[in-house]
């Protein structure tokens, strides 16, 4: 089976200073992958190169089996809709002014998808999907009406309305407390499972990656060190540095 996401070999340097270097990735459909590693590893500059907010130095980025690097302006453009970020602030992210409906359906009114009853319709969906029910009771609500758990799943909610294969999740959980942190975790496993999602957590906290990810991917310094099944990698680490992560997390000497 070809993976929805192949990186490979990507390098992105910042005024001279390499960032990410040499990165191979591949996340199916399905499949929630855990993108790992300490302040400054690259978690977030692989995620923005495959979103197009920053250009790779070299490598390649395979959407689809369509390379987005290679791809021209327009066209990346276009094949990126089929992905989604949700950064780490839900409550900035999330238009104060707006009801949850209205932020929900935003993606639809900027892409023009959808009639207003059908928007209304996958409004609704989205925000069961995510489990925020009744659905339209917190469609008329306001973010400010909404628990921090609350407010990030409505940016899930919003993010899943325009039908994404790709879900990047960039620290989707820091501000949360930790029971919400699990809630958010096993949210994004059960939309990998439950619509064919491929996700990609960037998260820092290996314990948290491994609660209910299939896959983890341990970056330090720009690479990739590490990569297994979540069980193998928590149980046997083959790197002294997720050794360390494993250690730290699991509260081991
Ligand atoms: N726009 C930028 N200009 C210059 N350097 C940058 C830029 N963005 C990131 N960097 C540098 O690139 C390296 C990787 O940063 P990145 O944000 O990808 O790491 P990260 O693993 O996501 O870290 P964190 O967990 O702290 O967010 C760091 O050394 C960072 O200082």
């Amino acid at each position: 089976m070809s993976a929805l996401l192949e990186i490979a070999s990507l390098s992105v340097v910042y005024n001279g200073v390499p960032a990410v270097d040499g990165v191979h990735l591949q996340v199916a459909a399905g499949e929630s992958v855990a993108l790992v590693g300490g302040s400054g590893a690259g978690k977030s500059t692989v995620a923005r190169a495959v979103a197009g907010l920053v250009t790779p130095t070299a490598g390649s980025i395979r959407f689809d089996g369509i390379d987005l690097t290679a791809a021209a302006r327009r066209r990346g453009r276009a094949l990126r809709r089929g992905m989604h970020l949700v950064f780490q602030d839900p409550y900035a992210s999330l238009p104060p002014g707006l009801r949850v409906g209205e932020i929900v359906a935003e993606p639809m009114v900027i892409h023009r998808i959808g009639t207003r009853d059908s928007r209304r319709a996958a409004v609704l969906e989205a925000l069961e999907a995510v489990r925020l029910a009744p659905a339209t009771d917190f469609a008329a609500r306001y973010p400010h009406e909404l628990s921090g758990g609350q407010r990030q799943r409505v940016a899930f909610a919003r993010a899943l309305v325009t039908r994404p294969r790709l879900l990047l999740a960039d620290e989707p959980t820091s501000g949360l407390d930790a029971s919400l942190r699990l809630e958010i975790v096993d949210l994004m496993t059960e939309l990998a499972r439950t619509q064919g999602l491929a996700v990609v957590h960037i998260t820092h906290d290996l314990a948290l990656a491994g609660h209910s990810c299939d896959r983890i991917v341990v970056m330090r310094d720009g690479r990739i060190v590490e990569t297994g099944s979540t069980a193998t990698v928590l149980a046997n680490p083959s790197h002294q540095y997720t050794a360390a992560l494993v250690a730290a997390a699991t509260g081991a000497h």
